[in-house]
C-alpha cells in the first residue's frame, strides 16, 4: 500500500509494496486516498512521493492484468488527480521509476532522482503501452523523438540521461527525499499551471510528418509481428495530432486492444518464466537455498575463436579480470586483435554512461600461452573447439595446474559433460556453460550439470550469468542438451521439406513470418554447413567411414537426408564461400539471394531418387517444423533434463531467435492446444513412418488423456525421475 505522512508542511506518500513497490489495487487506493487528504489539509502546503527501500516503482502489478479486479480502479485517473493537485508534488526518484511509476511521477510537478536511479516505460516489452496517459505526458515533456524512442523500446535510461532530456529537474548523489522535501518546500506557493504536462503543447518538429513515417517504418520493421510496438507508435502519434483528452481516449483504447491480445498475456509469461528460472532446482532437490555461489574474481578463458573472443569480451564488461589463454603466438596475437576490436566498441557503445571499460590494464585482461597463469583463477572457461579428445586434454591439464575449488567449464554445444569431467580429478567442479554467439551479445547461457557437478558450481554458474547479464538455464546433460536438441528435429524437417518439393527461400520465409530473425537454411549459410557435416562425418553418418552399399537416404532404418552433405560435397558451405542454401554476393557477404543453381541441383535430387514433388502450403511447414521441436520439447521435460516448460521458453526465446510474443515454443503449444499438436504430429507422422521425430512424444499423449492441463501443471504429470546429480 502507500504509507501517508505529514511532516512540517509537507506531506510525505511512501508507495509501499515490496520488492519493487508494483502499483497494486491497494497501492492506488492508499495512493489517492493520501492525495486527498493532503489537498484537504489546509497545513500542508506540498506534497512528496516517494517508494520504500530505494525504490520508486517498478509500475503496474503485472501479476494484476489477468485479474478481474483490475477495471474498478485505473492508474490513469489517479495520475491526472496528482496533476490537478493544487499543492506542488514532488517525485522523489530512487532506484527504478518504470512504466505505471514513471507515469505517476510524470503526473508530479517536479521530478528529483538519485544518480544512479534507472526510468523507463518498459510496457511494450510485456505486450502493453504506458496506459496511465504515460504516451501524451511524455513527447509533451521530452519531445516526441525520445518519447517515442523510450516507449517504442521500453528502454530504460539512466538519470543522468533523465537529466539531460529534461524528463527530471535535478539529480542528486545524497538523500533524495531529503533533497526532494526541501525542493518541495522551496516550490509552495509558485504557479503550477506551467508545471502541469498535460497543459503543454507537444514540442514541433519542423518535418513532424515525415519523421512519424520514417519512424513508423523503422517500428514495424524491429516489431517483426508483435504489435505492442506499433500500437505504442499509434498512441504517440496521437499526441502529436489531437488534444491531450482526446489523446489519453485513443491510449485507452489501443491500451484496451493489446491487454485483450494473446501477445500480452505471452510476453507476461515470458517475463515471470524468466524469473522463474533463475530459481533453479535439481532433479535431487539442489537450488540457491542449498547452495551457495563461490566468488569470481578473476577468471581464464582457453581459445580465442569466434566463441572465446566475445566470452572474454563478456567478461571484462562485467569488471572480471581475464586471463585469456591460445596455443601458440600466432594464434594469441590474432585473438588478441580481434578481443581489442570488440573491447573498443563496446567502449564506444559505453561512452557516456556511467561506467566505463578498463581493458588496457594486464591486471584486468592478460594475453598468453602459458598455462601455468591459470594457477590461481577462480574459474576457468574452455571455448577451444568442439572436439572430445582436445576437451579431455586440456582438462586434464587444468585438473593439475588450476587451484583446489576453481570452476571448471566447457563451452560445448552438445558434448558429454560427464566424459570431459572424467578426464580430470574434481568432476564435482566440472560444468557446461553453453554461450551462444556473438557471446558478448546473446543473452543465452545454458549451464549444464553432469553427473557429478556440485550444487556450489551450479550456484557459481548461475551467479556468473547474472554477473555477465545474461539468462542462465540449468539444464541436465544430454546430447545437444536443451537447445540444440530441440533444434535437430527443426532443421531435419526444413530439408525433408526441400527434398519433397519446397525450397530454401520458401521454408525461411513461413518460419520468419511467424516471428523468427532468421529461418532454418538462412540461420545454417551463416553458421556454415560444414560444421554439421564435420559432426555428422564424426557420427559416421556420411564421408569415407560409411559403410559400402548403405542407402543413399536412410541411416539405421529411418529417414536420412543427404541433400546438406552433398552441398558441402560442392564446397557450398553457406556465407563463408558465398554459397549455400543461397548464393551471396561475396565470401563473408550477408544478402541471401535465391540461387537457380540450387533450384535445378534439387530438381535433379528428386529425379534421382523417385522423389514426385509436390506443393507444400505454408501451414504444413509451419506444423513440421514447429511441432516436431515441440515434440522434443516434450520428450526433454519426461526425462528431467529441464525442470519446467518455461525453461525452453526462456532458452528458445533468448538463444535461438523464437518470436517473444509468442511465450516460446511449449507456451505456444498450450496456446494452439495439445490435443491439436498431438493429432497433427500423429498425421505426420503416419504420412512419414520412417521418421521417428515426428512421431508423438509418450509425455505428450498422457497430457492430453489427462485434458490438456495447463502449462503450469504440466510438471505434476511427469513420472518420477531418476536423480541426475
Ligand atoms: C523492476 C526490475 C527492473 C527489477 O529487476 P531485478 O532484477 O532487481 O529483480 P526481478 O526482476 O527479479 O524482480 C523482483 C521481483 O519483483 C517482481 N516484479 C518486478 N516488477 C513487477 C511488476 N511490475 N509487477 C509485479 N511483479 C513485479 C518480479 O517478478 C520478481 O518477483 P518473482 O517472485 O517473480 O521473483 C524488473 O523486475 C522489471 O523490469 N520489472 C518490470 C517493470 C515493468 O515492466 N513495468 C511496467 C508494468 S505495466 C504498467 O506499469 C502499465 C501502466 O502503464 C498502465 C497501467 C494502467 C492500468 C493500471 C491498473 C492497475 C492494475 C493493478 C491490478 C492489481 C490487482 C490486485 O491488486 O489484485
Amino acid at each position: 500500500m502507500a504509507q501517508y505522512a505529514r511532516g512540517s508542511a509537507v506531506a510525505v506518500i511512501r508507495l509501499r509494496n515490496p520488492p519493487v513497490n508494483a502499483l497494486s489495487l491497494a497501492v492506488l487506493q492508499a495512493l489517492e486516498d493520501g492525495l486527498k487528504k493532503a489537498d484537504a489539509d489546509p497545513s500542508v502546503k506540498a506534497v512528496m512521493i516517494c517508494g520504500e527501500n530505494g525504490k520508486f516503482s517498478a509500475g503496474a502489478d503485472i501479476r494484476g492484468f489477468s485479474s478481474p479486479k483490475r477495471h474498478g480502479l485505473g492508474l490513469g485517473p489517479i495520475v491526472s488527480l496528482i496533476e490537478s493537485c493544487q499543492k506542488p508534488v514532488v517525485a522523489a526518484i530512487e532506484g527504478v521509476a518504470l512504466g505505471g511509476g514513471l507515469e505517476v511521477a510524470l503526473g508530479c510537478h517536479y521530478r528529483i532522482a538519485h544518480v544512479k536511479a534507472r526510468m523507463g516505460l518498459p510496457e511494450v516489452t510485456i505486450g502493453l503501452l504506458p496506459g496511465a496517459e504515460g504516451t501524451q505526458r511524455l513527447p509533451r515533456l521530452i519531445g516526441v523523438p525520445a518519447a517515442l524512442d523510450m516507449i517504442t523500446t521500453g528502454k530504460h535510461i539512466p538519470a543522468t540521461e533523465a537529466l539531460k532530456l529534461g524528463l527530471v529537474d535535478e539529480i542528486v548523489e545524497e538523500n533524495t527525499i531529503e533533497a526532494a522535501i526541501r525542493l518541495a518546500n522551496k516550490v509552495i506557493g509558485q504557479p503550477l499551471g506551467p508545471r502541469r504536462l498535460s497543459l503543454k503543447p507537444v514540442p514541433k518538429l519542423p518535418n513532424m510528418e515525415a519523421f512519424l513515417q520514417e519512424a513508423a517504418v523503422k517500428v514495424k520493421k524491429q516489431a517483426r509481428g508483435c504489435l505492442a510496438p506499433e500500437l505504442c507508435f499509434q498512441a504517440v502519434r496521437a499526441a502529436t495530432e489531437t488534444p491531450f483528452a482526446q489523446g489519453v481516449r485513443r491510449e485507452r483504447e489501443l491500451f484496451q486492444v493489446l491487454l485483450s491480445s494473446g501477445q500480452a498475456r505471452a510476453l507476461q509469461y515470458a517475463f515471470f518464466a524468466e524469473r522463474a528460472v533463475h530459481r533453479w532446482a535439481t532433479p535431487t532437490g539442489a537450488s540457491w537455498s542449498s547452495a551457495a555461489p563461490q566468488p569470481v574474481r578473476r577468471a581464464a578463458v582457453i581459445g580465442l575463436g569466434t566463441m572465446g573472443r566475445g566470452i572474454v569480451t563478456s567478461l571484462v564488461k562485467a569488471n572480471i579480470p581475464v586471463v585469456a589463454l591460445e596455443q601458440d603466438l600466432e594464434y594469441l596475437n590474432k585473438g588478441r586483435k580481434a578481443v581489442m576490436l570488440l573491447l573498443e566498441r563496446e567502449a564506444v557503445k559505453m561512452e557516456g554512461g556511467a561506467q566505463s571499460l578498463d581493458f588496457h590494464n594486464p591486471a584486468r585482461l592478460q594475453f598468453t600461452v602459458d598455462f601455468d597463469l591459470l594457477h590461481d583463477v577462480d574459474l576457468v572457461i574452455e571455448a577451444v573447439f568442439e572436439n572430445m579428445a582436445l576437451k579431455k586434454e586440456i582438462f586434464h591439464k587444468l585438473s593439475k595446474i588450476c587451484k583446489p575449488g576453481a570452476l571448471l567449464c566447457t563451452n560445448t554445444s552438445a558434448l558429454n559433460i560427464d566424459e570431459i569431467a572424467s578426464a580430470t580429478s574434481r568432476p564435482q567442479q566440472v560444468i557446461g556453460t553453453h554461450f551462444f554467439s556473438p557471446a558478448h551479445v546473446m543473452r543465452l547461457l545454458e549451464i549444464i550439470y553432469g553427473r557429478h557437478t556440485s550444487p556450489t558450481a551450479i550456484a557459481t554458474a548461475m551467479q556468473l550469468a547474472k554477473a555477465l547479464k545474461k539468462v542462465g538455464v540449468v539444464v541436465g546433460n544430454c546430447f545437444g542438451f536443451v537447445g540444440n536438441r530441440m533444434m535437430f528435429p527443426y532443421v531435419e524437417q526444413a530439408v525433408f521439406l526441400l527434398e519433397e518439393g519446397s525450397r530454401p527461400e520458401a521454408v525461411d520465409r513461413v518460419v520468419e513470418d511467424f516471428g523468427f530473425k532468421i529461418g532454418p537454411f538462412r540461420m545454417s549459410d551463416l553458421a556454415g554447413l560444414d560444421v554439421g557435416w564435420r559432426s555428422r562425418q564424426g557420427q559416421g553418418l556420411t564421408g569415407p567411414s560409411l559403410p559400402a552399399g548403405t542407402a543413399a537416404r536412410q541411416r539405421q532404418g529411418q529417414r536420412y537426408s543427404p541433400l546438406p552433405d552433398l552441398l558441402c560435397e560442392h564446397g557450398r558451405f553457406g556465407q563463408k564461400t558465398a554459397r549455400g542454401w543461397y548464393r551471396y554476393e561475396r565470401a563473408g557477404g550477408r544478402t541471401a539471394t535465391p540461387d537457380p543453381w540450387l533450384h535445378s541441383f534439387l530438381a535433379q535430387y528428386r529425379d534421382t531418387h523417385g522423389i514426385k514433388t509436390r506443393f507444400i502450403d505454408q501451414e504444413e511447414i509451419l506444423e513440421r517444423c514447429l511441432f516436431s521441436l515441440i515434440n522434443e520439447g516434450f520428450a526433454i521435460l519426461a526425462e528431467g533434463i529441464a525442470s519446467g516448460p518455461e525453461h525452453l521458453d526462456v532458452i528458445y526465446v533468448n538463444g535461438y531467435g523464437w518470436p517473444k510474443h509468442t511465450g516460446g515454443p511449449m507456451f505456444y503449444a498450450s496456446i494452439v492446444g495439445l490435443p491439436r499438436v498431438l493429432a497433427k504430429l500423429q498425421k505426420y507422422s503416419e504420412a512419414h513412418p520412417d521418421v521417428p521425430r515426428l512421431r508423438p512424444n509418450a509425455f505428450l499423449k498422457k497430457l492430453v488423456a489427462a485434458g490438456n492441463p495447463p502449462l503450469k501443471d504440466w510438471m505434476s504429470y511427469v513420472s518420477r525421475q531418476s536423480p541426475k546429480l
